[in-house]
């Protein structure tokens, strides 16, 4: 099953009829949206099946703005009709296997559950969450036989021998929030987050409304401990262990990158402690999924894309991370249509460019040139592209230059660490993006930290690389920053010794 990184914290079920007279039903979800939901279900009981597909076009559009996925409430065919990032299915509606046949492994397939027995099934079935409810009596849904009260959603997350995501649902407000979060946690197994609809959509003012649900939910989810890995010490402890995790598991990190760099990127790889395979050969890119640890594109010199597209929906398929280097993305025409492909086709887990190709990603092609020659005196524009591009496009952004910024939409970090060698060497870019795939495919429990941390393993071995004695320019360097890279993956303490990292609000 492809991984699917979604925040389950405040999941947005709509119902128009709820919406209050002085209101129109897009406005309080773009409101909605505005107040932080994390998730959007467009959930029509009554609506015809033309204007259902016009309305979740309109929906769609709204939840790409914010980099939020959009869910369908039953129907596949709307769901496929708008390419929406899932659906959620009921007991009594289509069998997940079925809707999974259907749909394939990287659309979102949520199944409400009322019993022990439905949660086994559905994750037996290979459900991605699971919609535990109704937890109390609403107006919203008729027909609730016996709600399950904070006790039934305990016994249902104690009763998960596989945990997967899940949410509760029915009757939840600002008022019970963080008592069932807090009262439903096992001490091991807690709900990701709340699925809400009236207290949501017949609010006067649903971006206040959202805004003090969110607070509500990630303080009652930092108490049943879920951990925020947001600080400077967080991002520096990840990228010691996450070096380790790559030495233990030696995983396979297939390549699909340019013949500039082809020999630098696979030993800066082997370097690290993973395995680069390097094949462009589209007949071998299922079965190489089958047993890569990651998959690198690289858009350098674009030979075969349509093998590379397939490379990548094969490893998300399985799985596996996809990072993504944009090489000159915004030079020509046919780079441009390029990644918009691979931004359209193909689920990335990671971009990592220069701040010329991210900032032409971001459509700010015609700041690059300056922001070089500036240095860091336009860090909020970069912040802000990172950011944004992270949450349009549901994965981690990662720029380059003489200070690294980092973004899952949410968290940024700048890393400040590099030597000025760096850039004087061809491909160093790519190397980086090379050792960002690596720890991506040894640590997939954070892509933003292993992206931090992949770069900088580069940053720190090549300022120690730079300092030693015999290195007295550009090619001396290119030889040791490959040691480096093997060296301080072997004693990672020296990534802790010399990292020199900020977050930003
Ligand atoms: C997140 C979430 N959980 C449960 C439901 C209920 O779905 P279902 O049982 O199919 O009932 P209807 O929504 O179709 O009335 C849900 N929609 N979302
Ligand atoms: C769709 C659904 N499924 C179980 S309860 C429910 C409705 C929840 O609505 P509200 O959040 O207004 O109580």
């Amino acid at each position: 099953m492809a991984i699917k990184r979604v925040d389950y914290s405040l999941y947005l079920v709509t119902d128009r009829s709820l919406v209050p007279e002085t209101k129109t039903f897009l406005g309080q979800i773009e409101r909605a949206l505005e107040g932080g939901v994390t998730l959007v279900q467009l959930r029509e009981k009554d609506t015809e099946t033309g204007a259902f597909i016009d309305f979740a076009f309109k929906v769609k559009a709204l939840t790409r703005k914010f980099g939020v996925p959009l869910i369908i409430n039953d129907r596949l065919d709307v769901a496929q009709a708008v390419d929406a990032e899932g659906v959620h299915i009921g007991q009594d509606d289509m069998p997940l296997t079925t809707a999974r046949q259907i749909l394939g492994t990287t659309k979102i397939i949520g199944v409400s559950c009322n019993t022990e027995e439905e949660a086994a099934i559905a994750i037996r079935d290979g459900a991605d969450y699971l919609g535990i409810g109704a937890v109390w009596f609403t107006s919203t849904k008729k027909n609730i036989k016996e709600p399950l009260g904070i006790q039934g959603v305990r016994r249902i997350l104690e009763s998960m021998q596989h945990p997967i995501p899940t949410v509760a649902i029915g009757g939840i407000s600002a008022k019970n929030a963080c008592e069932l979060l807090e009262g439903s946690s096992t001490g091991e197994i807690h709900i990701d987050g709340l699925a809400i609809v009236s207290a949501i959509m017949a609010a006067e003012d649903p971006k206040a409304a959202c805004e003090e649900l969110l607070k509500l939910i990630r303080h009652s989810l930092s108490k049943v401990g879920v951990k925020a890995y947001n600080t400077v010490d967080d991002a520096i402890q990840f990228a010691v262990q996450a070096a380790k995790n790559i030495k233990d598991k030696t995983p396979m990190v297939h390549h699909i990158t340019n013949y500039v760099v082809i020999n630098d990127n696979a030993n800066a790889t082997l370097a690290v402690g993973a395995s680069p395979i390097m094949s462009t050969n589209r007949q071998e890119m299922e079965e190489l999924a089958a047993v890569n640890g990651a998959m690198l594109l690289n858009m350098g010199t674009l030979n075969d894309v349509d093998a590379m597209i397939s490379a990548a929906q094969a490893n998300s398929r399985h799985g596996n991370p996809v990072v993504l280097d944009p090489v000159g993305c915004g030079a020509t025409a046919f780079r441009r249509e390029t990644l918009k492909r691979f931004l359209d086709e193909c689920k990335l887990t990671v971009v990592k460019g220069n701040a010329g190709e991210i900032l032409s990603m971001a459509g700010l092609g015609g700041r690059s040139r300056g922001v070089d020659s500036v240095g860091n005196n336009e860090e909020q524009l970069m912040v802000d592209a990172v950011r944004t591009l992270a949450k349009q496009n549901n994965c981690v952004i990662g720029l380059t230059g003489p200070t690294d910024y980092i973004s899952d939409g949410g968290r940024v970090f700048a890393i400040e660490n590099g030597d000025a060698l760096l850039p004087l060497i061809t491909g160093s870019g790519c190397m980086v993006s090379s050792v960002v795939a690596c720890f991506a495919a040894a640590n997939r429990d954070d892509y933003l930290l292993a992206t931090v941390a992949g770069i900088l393993t580069v940053t720190v071995a090549s300022e120690i690389a730079a300092s030693r004695e015999y290195v007295n320019g550009p090619g001396t360097f290119r030889g040791a920053l490959i040691d480096e890279l093997h060296n301080v993956t072997n004693t990672p303490e020296l990534l802790a010794q010399y990292a020199r990292i900020r977050t930003i609000q």
